[in-house]
């Protein structure tokens, strides 16, 4: 089976800071990658560029044998990203920028794609309310909701944990591990070693802007891999 996520060689530079450097790994459909690292390691400049919003500057993404760069717009559609950037419009209601977001994404009965999002995400009774007037958890909700309505193929969410109660966590676990039994293909940047570990097929480490570690999750050894991980966070900081 062809791999669907190619990475290879990949670089940033902003200013002369090598924020990624020479990464390169691959994905297949239904593979959970989850990526730790210290703070500024470049992980959200790894997802901000598969999420097509920043442009390597060297260095190839495949999606499904298509270069990235070539086909931006084709596989945006194919997209669902949860990032620091919410994305929703405050002066509409949560039901209008689910419906807005449909329309874009071409999906099917647009308001009943919204309406089923807002019932797994728990807003449908404040589908009404405007998203400026939302707590900051309804917003990650409502975030969330957004990202899954094209049923992506490929998802990247960065942190997408940030703000949520335990039972919305739940949820997020629970929807982020049928996406994977339905062989979408997941990169979740987390600073939680149990969620990641939990919903994980692969364990990434990136560490100043190089990819230092990726291991299956089967058989990892968990302990071991905690003191790793704890090395590289108190080892390194940004580059
Ligand atoms: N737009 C930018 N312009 C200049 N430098 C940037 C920019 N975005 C990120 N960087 C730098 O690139 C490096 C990697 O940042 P990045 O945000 O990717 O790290 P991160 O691993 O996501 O960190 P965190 O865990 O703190 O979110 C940092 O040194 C950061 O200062």
């Amino acid at each position: 089976m062809g791999e669907f996520l190619t990475v290879r060689n990949l670089c940033k530079d902003y200013e002369g800071l090598r924020a990624l450097n020479k990464v390169s790994f691959t994905l297949g459909r239904g593979d959970f990658l989850s990526l730790f690292g210290p703070n500024g390691a470049g992980k959200s400049t790894l997802l901000r560029i598969l999420a097509t919003q920043v442009a390597p500057t060297s260095g190839v993404v495949e999606v499904s044998g298509f270069d990235l760069g070539e086909e931006p717009e084709t596989f945006r559609m194919q997209l669902g990203v949860i990032s620091h950037q919410s994305l929703l419009y405050d002066h509409m209601s949560a039901l209008e920028n689910l419906v807005f977001y449909a329309r874009l994404y071409q999906v099917d009965r647009p308001e009943q794609r919204a309406a089923e999002l807002l019932q797994l995400v728990d807003l449908y009774p404040r589908r009404h309310s405007r998203v400026g007037q939302f707590s900051r958890g309804m917003r990650q909700r409502l975030s969330i909701a957004r990202a899954l309505v094209n049923d992506p193929s490929l998802l990247l969410l960065d942190e997408p944990f940030t703000g949520l109660d335990q039972y919305a966590a739940s949820l997020l676990m629970e929807q982020l591990t049928m996406l994977k039994n339905r062989r979408r293909t997941v990169i979740m940047v987390t600073h939680s070693l149990k969620r990641g570990l939990e919903a994980a097929t692969r364990v990434g480490i990136l560490a100043g802007g190089q990819l230092v570690y990726l291991q299956e999750r089967e058989g990892l050894d968990r302990r071991a891999f905690a003191e790793l991980y704890l090395e590289q966070v108190q080892g390194g900081t940004a580059p």
